[in-house]
């Protein structure tokens, strides 16, 4: 149990590096591992979901040393991952399951996958579908872990995704690395690109993009890179919401990824009238910027729909926050995809945020927002439910109080920003 800061009369300020972006950490592992060579990754994320993949692939022999946010990656090449010993666990992280699987389908061994009860409970049947029609020899329990994936030949596919999900993409592009000809996959919808960008880093023209097919050549050489990983904009967010919304706050976020499969928040900050800047803008393939962002008094309502949501996945509680405090009222919809992360964010979101008195309403697929600034704590026992992203949603939402409150499950929080709280405090002194 957390005490959390409350009403901060004299606001967030100053600079902060955030650290590195969480779902290209976990792919410079996987990469590295796969490539000839050795790796260097600059700024990478050594927080739980990523250890629970660096852990992985060193039971399948890869040697990967962690010093701080300096990883080294020893590549074993293509097809030089062992056979692991124990069954690898997959902790809490969805990534780690869903990408795996899909390199792990086209291995001449059997392995094991594990995970913790809120991972147990996610649906695997999205990968392990498409993956057995490629030929993998994928069991899962009942579409959950624990997953057995035996030795397969994985055969080129077409497969268009019935969801908009990068982590569904990227297991199938895994999967191709290893196939006898070329793959396609087809999105319904834009998500994030990681995969492509760093594959095509790794290898030569690995990935070719045509509308929204999505090429992926076999067969290909990977040579290990050096590179730094963007900081991580899901959670620079946290402190872009909280300076918007805690009258008196400037802060400068340096060096955050603003790779545009992945920026929808600053797309709703800006339409809701927010004062955010982004400022030495790089123009690499994973580029970043600078985003300073200062107090707004009166924010505009805001509708999120379907096409959007996969640009701003894990911001959309956040997004729930700022229009709980904008003038009028707001709609999220076509974000059903929440159901099956950590928690079930539509339903935790709506219970936490009914706890401070905002009026927010359980939608199938979102949230309708009622925006007002008077706020009362009616339950001061807030409660993380296991998920990093409600738990740091709170500690923002707890700025803008006068009561104190208490986070449950603050413990959570090391799955994808272990500092966060030393970051909080830093900004709010
Ligand atoms: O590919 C990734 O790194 C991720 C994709 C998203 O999941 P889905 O692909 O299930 O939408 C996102 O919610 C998750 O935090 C990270
Ligand atoms: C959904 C998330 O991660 P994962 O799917 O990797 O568990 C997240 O980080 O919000």
């Amino acid at each position: 149990m957390k005490e959390l800061v409350v009403n901060l009369n004299t606001g967030l300020h100053g600079d902060l590096e955030v650290p590195g972006d969480k779902s290209i950490s976990h792919r410079s592992v996987i990469l590295s591992s796969i490539s000839e060579g050795t790796s260097h990754v600059h700024h990478f994320l050594a927080s739980d979901d990523c250890i629970s993949t660096i852990n992985a692939f060193r039971e399948m022999g890869v040697q990967i040393d962690l010093d701080g946010d300096e990883l080294t990656v020893t590549g074993v090449g293509l097809h030089g991952l062992k056979e692991p010993q124990t069954k690898l666990d997959m902790g809490n992280s969805g990534t780690t399951t869903r990408l795996l699987s899909g390199l792990l389908s086209a291995q001449n061994f059997t392995t094991n996958l594990i995970g913790d009860d809120s991972l147990s409970k996610r649906p695997m049947k999205r990968v392990s579908e498409p993956l057995s029609m490629m030929g993998a020899r994928i069991e899962t329990t009942d579409g959950h872990l624990p997953m057995t994936i035996n030795p397969g030949h994985i055969k080129a596919v077409k497969y268009e995704l019935p969801i908009a999900s990068a982590q569904v993409k990227s297991a199938i592009i895994l999967a191709a690395l290893n196939a006898d000809a070329d793959s396609v996959v087809i999105e319904p919808q834009v998500t994030r690109n990681h995969t492509e960008t760093m594959l095509n880093q790794f290898g030569k023209d690995v990935i070719e993009r045509d509308g929204n097919q999505i090429i992926v050549h076999h067969n290909p050489k990977l040579t290990a890179q050096d590179f730094n990983v963007p900081g991580d904009i899901s959670s620079a967010a946290f402190f872009m919401v909280a300076a918007t919304l805690v009258p008196n706050s400037h802060i400068v976020l340096k060096n955050v990824g603003i790779n545009a499969t992945r920026t929808g928040i600053l797309d709703v900050l800006i339409k809701m009238g927010a004062n955010v800047k982004l400022l030495n803008q790089t123009n690499s393939s994973e580029p970043t910027a600078d985003i300073e962002v200062t107090y707004t008094p009166d924010l505009k309502p805001i509708d999120v729909t379907e096409e959007s949501i996969p640009l701003m996945i894990d911001e959309l509680p956040l997004v729930a926050l700022l229009a709980s405090r904008a003038n009028g009222h707001s709609h999220i919809t076509g974000a059903e995809e929440l159901r099956f992360k950590e928690t079930d964010r539509i339903q935790t979101v709506v219970l936490e945020l009914q706890k401070l008195s905002i009026q927010i309403t359980e939608l199938s697929d979102g949230f309708s927002i009622d925006g007002s600034k008077d706020w009362r704590v009616a339950n001061s026992s807030l409660d993380s439910h296991g998920d990093h992203r409600i738990g740091m949603t709170l500690a923002v939402a707890a700025l803008l109080v006068d009561t104190s409150v208490q986070l449950d499950g603050e413990d959570a929080i090391s799955i994808s920003y272990p500092q966060f709280f030393d970051h909080l405090k830093r900004l709010c002194s």
